[in-house]
């Protein structure tokens, strides 16, 4: 078997609409979007899709040398000390493997906020909240200001916030939040408790920690009413209201709250560079780097990541074994693979999405 397992497509239900770009990327005869906007990348988390769950989705499936699949997740499982490897003398598991995504809209998402790790473990027995971390790829044509809302500008009293949920005044909710501008190359970091919603036509790499938990606080968008149980993970507003952060986040506070200035670690004189987009002083839940080369880079690397090939084209090679890369291919490099090394004659860009450091 190879060391490096490739990905196909994982396309997932969601509530809004997109996905038109991830057809054209999947080489589909007519592309177009649908509520399959989404792809999850070797996922190991299984999509909470309410009115859907006779159907398992978000799992990543992978065929082994029998020729059998299963769940990429089970065979990480069967031999933790290789794949996942550790941390200081911790070995990992399966929580600390990042859920990575490609995520195309074609409408702004929905209001909504994500649990904090401690909130996921203390009050919903969980152990993964969901901060996310967002890494801008490529925004519409037709869509000439793309933005996000993020974090409260004008924080609402929690009672009023309560009002405006029950009453489903979404005009209100909308002026607490100023569209922050986004293009290619941004990279957000989204801690746990932020409100926000996305905006149209943005396709993106989200990293996040791996679960699916969501509070929808906006209970309709272009037709799509979301189901009771699927708008405070199945539990009441109160406990839902307990999950914002209201604290503000004025416009003049934005970039030093949320962006995320990329960090160069290293640069040789063939043009190499490893980046760091989201480390240890953004978040402990997991790690983003972009390596992008011209000609040879050799890598050490401890820990085990997710490539996404974001640019260009090349190979990875581990001794003797040779992984063709092409440009939007996802792929899995276990703990056990120490040192590899990129190669690409017309240049290529790969974003390494790690676990954290907890
Ligand atoms: O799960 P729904 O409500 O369709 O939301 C869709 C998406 O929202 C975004 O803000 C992210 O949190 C994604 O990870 C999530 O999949």
């Amino acid at each position: 078997m190879n060391q490096i397992f490739k990905f196909n497509a994982n396309r997932v239900w969601r509530t809004y609409q997109g996905g038109k770009l991830l057809d054209t990327i999947e080489g589909k005869e007519s592309p177009e979007d649908s509520s399959f906007p989404e792809d999850w990348i070797g996922s190991t988390v299984e999509a909470r899709n309410v009115g859907r769950e006779h159907i398992s989705e978000g799992l990543a499936m992978v065929t082994g040398d029998d020729g059998h699949t299963v769940p990429f997740r089970d065979l990480l499982t069967q031999n933790k000390d290789y794949f996942l490897g550790k941390s200081g003398d911790t070995e990992r598991t399966l929580e600390d493997i990042p859920l990575v995504k490609y995520l195309d809209s074609a409408t702004r998402l929905h209001f909504q906020a994500h649990p904090t790790r401690e909130f996921a473990q203390e009050r919903l027995g969980l152990p993964r909240g969901k901060t996310e971390a967002y890494v801008i790829l490529q925004t519409r044509e037709d869509v000439s200001e793309p933005y996000i809302y993020a974090g409260f500008q004008r924080p609402p009293s929690r009672a009023q916030l309560k009002q405006w949920i029950e009453t489903q005044d979404i005009k209100s909710i909308e002026s607490c939040f100023d569209p922050i501008p986004v293009k290619p190359g941004d990279v957000f970091l989204l801690p746990g408790g932020r409100p926000h919603a996305l905006g149209e036509g943005i396709l993106m790499l989200e990293i996040m920690e791996p679960s699916d938990l969501a509070v929808r606080f906006e209970f309709e968008r272009c037709g799509y009413v979301i189901p009771e149980q699927a708008r405070f993970m199945d539990r009441g507003i109160d406990t839902a209201l307990d999950v914002f952060d209201f604290s503000p986040v004025p416009p003049e506070q934005v970039d030093a709250e949320f962006r995320c200035p990329p960090k160069v670690l290293s640069t040789d004189e063939q043009g190499n560079t490893l980046e760091e987009l989201i480390g240890a002083k953004n978040t402990a839940c997991f790690t983003v780097r972009r390596a992008t080369m011209n000609g040879t880079f050799k890598r050490n690397e401890e820990a085990f990541f997710y490539g996404v090939v974001t640019q260009g084209s090349g190979t990875l090679r581990i001794g003797d074994e040779v992984t063709e890369l092409k440009q939007w291919e996802r792929f899995f490099c276990p703990a056990g693979v120490t040192e590899f090394e990129y190669e690409s004659a017309a240049g290529m860009s790969i974003l390494e999405c790690y676990p954290g450091n907890t």
